[in-house]
């Protein structure tokens, strides 16, 4: 895995929007992967930024969001859909029916899982993914001891990652406890991986990551496997680490 250290948050942001601005300017036909959190925000600010200072085209991109809460009106504000309007597609020329996000709402979620991943077959499989780290290595929401091979599924979140997310909502209780999530087997198949970690509370997630063992119980070891992985953090998430 290659990592690029920065000075700061923003500095990694700057980075990550330069290598997508990179592969949605050099191919005609892009499919990204997506991701949510605290952690790519100002990411997709710099998109938008760029979109309005340069008007880059995303008429020939594909978005795939990594998951979505179960049970969360795409209206919530707290929805991933709802998300993803406000931080980038709202900011953006991409054609909304070119963007997919699992629904949380649907009564035949098995069913859903099932085609989201048929869906991400149909566009040949995902050129970029961008990834966030949870603090217990979950990446989308596959929690510790999610098998590697899985693909989109419904997990239960973990008490850790329901308090992390807690700061979204008003309080802890109102976290939905399930979601569905892209596997890990989906995430891996993905052509170029970017994992974006900021900040002093995944320092030890980055530790191990970098030097712990490939392990089901911390999800994102699993990204050592992969032959495109660039790691994009911040001298808060590094420090202390032996890079
Ligand atoms: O960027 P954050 O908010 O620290 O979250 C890290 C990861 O956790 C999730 O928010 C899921 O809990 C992912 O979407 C994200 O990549």
């Amino acid at each position: 895995m290659k990592v690029i250290r920065t000075t700061n948050h923003q500095e990694m942001s700057k980075i990550a929007a330069n290598i997508i601005l990179d592969r949605i300017k050099s191919s005609s036909h892009i499919t990204l992967g997506l991701a949510t959190g605290g952690t790519p925000i100002q990411t997709y600010a710099y998109l938008a930024e760029d979109y309005l200072e340069n008007q880059t085209s995303y008429q020939h991109v594909v978005t795939f969001n990594l998951d979505e809460y179960i049970g969360l009106p795409k209206d919530d504000p707290n929805s991933y859909h709802y998300y993803m309007h406000q931080h980038l597609f709202s900011k953006v020329n991409i054609p909304r029916d070119q963007t997919f996000i699992p629904n949380g709402l649907t009564e035949d979620l098995a069913a859903e899982c099932e085609t989201y991943e048929q869906k991400i077959q149909q566009y040949n499989g995902i050129d970029l993914q961008l990834l966030g780290l949870g603090k217990n290595g979950h990446i989308g929401f596959n929690e510790p001891g999610t098998p590697f091979d899985q693909h989109t599924h419904i997990v239960s979140l973990t008490r850790s990652t329901i308090q992390a997310n807690a700061r979204f909502f008003g309080t802890v209780e109102e976290v939905p406890k399930q979601a569905i999530t892209m596997g890990i087997g989906s995430i891996m198949e993905s052509k170029e991986i970017l994992l974006l970690v900021s900040g002093k509370e995944k320092n030890q997630a980055l530790n191990k990551l970098l030097h712990g063992r490939i392990d089901e119980q911390f999800p994102a070891s699993i990204l050592n496997n992969h032959e495109n992985v660039t790691i994009i953090a911040d001298e808060d998430a590094i420090m202390n680490t032996d890079i």
